[in-house]
């Protein structure tokens, strides 16, 4: 079994699309990114691939690079899985932590949930996705950006 670590940060800024969990989020201002910007599948791709000792998703999906331009982050997530099943690997299960002062997420965590579960061919119930404030502390609490950590196990098949 090993484990990996994911972290990402994406700026709110206005006439962006909100897109968390592959959920578009009604909101007055969106992320900016080169793909859309998915800020919670991100750092799931990231922990994937830390786990699997395969770099990061800058390596994978440069963003010089046009094919990934508003990249729809559940195909880099899918990719990702790929990479992982390549090496015999399968997903243990996932949490997540998104730091974000408003909108409110709850109502949209099962399906953020649902979408990574089909992504990484899992149960539902391997998969966690947490929202948490700063409590208007810092770039996160005064609504400049979302933030996310994400932690993944994976084990040889
Ligand atoms: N953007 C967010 C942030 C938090 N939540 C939910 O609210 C609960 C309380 O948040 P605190 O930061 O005050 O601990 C938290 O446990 C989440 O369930 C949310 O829905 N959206
Ligand atoms: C996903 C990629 C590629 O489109 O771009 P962004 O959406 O800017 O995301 P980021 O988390 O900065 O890093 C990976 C990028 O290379």
């Amino acid at each position: 079994m090993r484990i990996g670590h994911g972290f990402d940060v994406h700026a709110l800024v206005p006439e962006r699309l909100l897109i968390l969990g592959g959920v578009q989020i009604p909101y007055t201002l969106g992320l900016a990114g080169h793909s859309d910007a998915d800020v919670l599948l991100h750092a799931v791709c990231d922990a994937l691939l830390g786990a699997a000792a395969l770099g990061d998703i800058g390596r994978h999906f440069p963003d010089t690079d046009a094919r990934f331009a508003g990249a729809d982050s559940r195909v880099l997530l899918r990719h990702c899985h790929g990479l992982i099943q390549e090496k015999n690997f399968a997903v243990g299960n996932v949490d997540a932590t998104i730091v974000c002062q408003r909108p409110k997420l709850a109502p949209y965590i099962p399906q953020m949930r649902a979408h990574i579960a089909q992504d990484l061919q899992v149960p539902e119930d391997k998969i966690n996705v947490k929202a948490t404030t700063t409590e208007q502390l810092g770039y996160t609490g005064r609504g400049e950006g979302i933030a996310t950590h994400a932690v993944v196990l994976i084990q040889h098949v």
